[in-house]
């Protein structure tokens, strides 16, 4: 903190999602909603997807925790662990070029390859519904390889649509819609809204529109809970590659590329085997907060 009426921040993004990045290992920061709000806000206030917040930790070399734009603290951020790894190595704040961090997700391992260059080990994907959540009961269902997709009833003001969906956590809730070609802005728009707070996801949910390029190449979007459509989404990525990966349309190691820029996933198929994202981190500037 540079005084008690400011507040120091770095303005970071991990291809194209972007962050304020804060130092709390102090501990003395207080993170209100309102807060949150105003940092990310993009005309009142510095303008992010998300707040990253750096903490010390009892468990692991550092806490992380996440707000989405809308004040929301969630358990996980892909672009933002990769963010982290970079801001904590560059302040100084560790000499490890691999860290463990604590999140609300569990425990995340971010390597730095480069510099702006990180790996992260995600931990493992969850497919079962009641832990993404999403309330499975009395939908239609049907195996495709072996991803269980659901007949999910939608009503976007459109006309009543029925889609067949995979849902997955990464810590997060995500679900992945299957698409023939690239997803428009108008679909993702309106259906990512309806979705994103869709009464079978309790948590509500982040949303992905998959198109399969080739079994090593995809284009995703993704509509963000807690924020709408962002560049990038790591753990959508993650979330979208797995899901694919299970459906048997996708390789071990995928480039998922997004609007901002390609994130390459790695997983082995094994349910309990952890998730690797490789990607960019980013430095834009250094900032105060005039509270
Ligand atoms: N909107 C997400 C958090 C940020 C995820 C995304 N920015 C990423 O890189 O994983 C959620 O509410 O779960």
């Amino acid at each position: 903190m540079a005084n008690s009426n400011t507040l120091k921040f770095t303005k970071m993004h991990g291809a194209g999602n972007d962050f304020v990045v804060l130092d709390n290992c102090a501990g003395q920061l207080e993170l209100t909603p309102a807060l949150i709000k105003r940092l990310a806000d993009r005309h009142f206030g510095v303008g992010a997807d998300q707040v990253l917040v750096v903490e010390s930790s009892q468990v692991a070399d550092f806490k992380y925790r996440i707000f989405n734009a809308d004040g929301q603290e969630v358990q996980q951020c892909g672009n933002g662990a990769r963010c982290f790894a970079q801001y904590v190595f560059d302040k100084g704040l560790t000499q490890k070029n691999q860290i463990k961090v604590e999140t609300l997700a569990g425990i995340i391992q971010p390597e730095l390859i480069k510099h702006n260059w990180v790996k992260v080990n995600m931990g493992p994907a969850e497919f079962e519904p009641a832990k993404v959540p999403f309330v499975s009961e009395g939908l239609a269902s049907r195996k495709v390889g072996a991803m269980t997709q659901y007949k999910l009833p939608v009503d976007s003001g459109a006309d009543l649509e029925e889609l067949w969906v995979g849902v997955a956590s990464m810590g997060n809730p995500h679900v992945v819609v299957l698409l023939e070609q690239p997803a428009t802005d108008e679909l993702v728009q309106r259906l990512g809204a309806t979705l994103e707070s869709h009464p079978r996801f309790p948590e509500r949910v982040n949303v992905g529109f998959l198109y399969v390029v080739d079994r090593s190449r995809v284009h995703l979007r993704v509509y963000e809970r807690g924020v709408g459509e962002t560049l990038a989404c790591g753990t959508g990525a993650c979330a979208a590659a797995v899901v694919g990966m299970k459906m048997g349309l996708i390789a071990d190691c995928v480039d998922v590329v997004k609007a901002g820029g390609t994130l390459t996933i790695e997983w082995s198929g094994q349910e309990d085997s952890h998730v690797l994202m490789t990607g960019p981190a980013q430095t834009v500037f250094e900032g105060e907060f005039h509270l």
